[in-house]
């Protein structure tokens, strides 16, 4: 059992639309090197819950603590700046540019160039994928390729290295599976282990028990806004974690 402080923690967070509550009293807490899924049927209030950790929806009401202390997010920027970057399936890579530039995207390092001329510093771009890549002990045969090259398991790893690269403390990932064959899933899975490994906290959406059970220590299940159910994976099976989303 991870007995370490919380990362995260969230404590009564709820969040309506109008009459509809998304969320409604939900709690959950991620330590240090620790995976938690967050599942649930369609309209669980699954995304509700990534958007109002990462600073895209303020919560109505409840409490948002990061190593501790309480925090709110102006916007999902300030999050990242934060420590909690979220990585959606559109993994929002700029296809046409290399790893290096993906890493930097929007935040480019510039050098002097003959001593005044503020130029792309490319070296630190390459070597920001090279080190990246590295730690996650992910190899692609030329790092400087646009990551159009890529394939789907190779870009998650580019945009899960670019949340590593800015120090994400937290790592939000919806349905990083959903999109991949088989063999690029088990990538993706192992690239979940890696990060496990450097004490990041990882949340993940994902409708896929297999990868679940395969990488989670814990689950926790939505149904209809609220937590439904929440376990260590070594305590339940698919079949519980079923019921827990079907509810009855
Ligand atoms: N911006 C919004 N305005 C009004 N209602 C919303 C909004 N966003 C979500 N909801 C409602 O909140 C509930 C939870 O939705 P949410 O998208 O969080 O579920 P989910 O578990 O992510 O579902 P899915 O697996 O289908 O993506 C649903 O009833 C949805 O219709």
């Amino acid at each position: 059992m991870n007995s370490a402080a919380p990362l995260l923690e969230v404590r009564n967070l709820s969040r309506y639309f109008g009459a509809v509550k998304a969320l409604d009293n939900c709690s959950l807490v991620v330590r240090p090197g620790e995976v938690v899924a967050l599942a649930g049927d369609n309209g669980a209030g699954k995304t509700t819950m990534i958007k109002a950790i990462s600073g895209v929806y303020p919560p109505t009401s409840g409490e948002i603590l990061l190593e501790g202390k309480p925090v709110s997010f102006s916007s999902p920027e300030d999050a990242r700046e934060q420590g909690i970057e979220t990585i959606y399936q559109d993994l929002a890579l700029a296809d046409n540019l290399s790893i290096g530039a993906n890493i930097y995207l929007g935040r480019e390092p510039m050098k002097k160039a003959f001593g005044f001329l503020p130029v792309l510093d490319r070296k630190a771009m390459a070597k920001a994928a090279e080190e990246t890549m590295a730690l996650l002990d992910f190899h692609v045969k030329r790092l400087e390729a646009p990551v159009s090259n890529f394939s789907g398991g190779q870009r998650q790893a580019v945009a899960i290295g670019r949340a590593v690269f800015w120090n994400a403390k937290i790592l939000i990932m919806d349905e990083p599976t959903a999109a991949l064959g088989v063999p690029e899933q088990r990538k993706v899975v192992s690239l979940i282990k890696s990060l496990k490994s450097q004490g990041k906290g990882v949340i993940f959406i994902s409708h896929n028990l297999q990868d679940i059970f395969a990488v989670s220590d814990r689950i926790v299940v939505l149904r209809r806004g609220v937590v439904a159910g929440a376990r260590n994976i070594v305590d339940t099976d698919h079949n519980e974690v079923v019921k827990l989303m079907v509810g009855g």
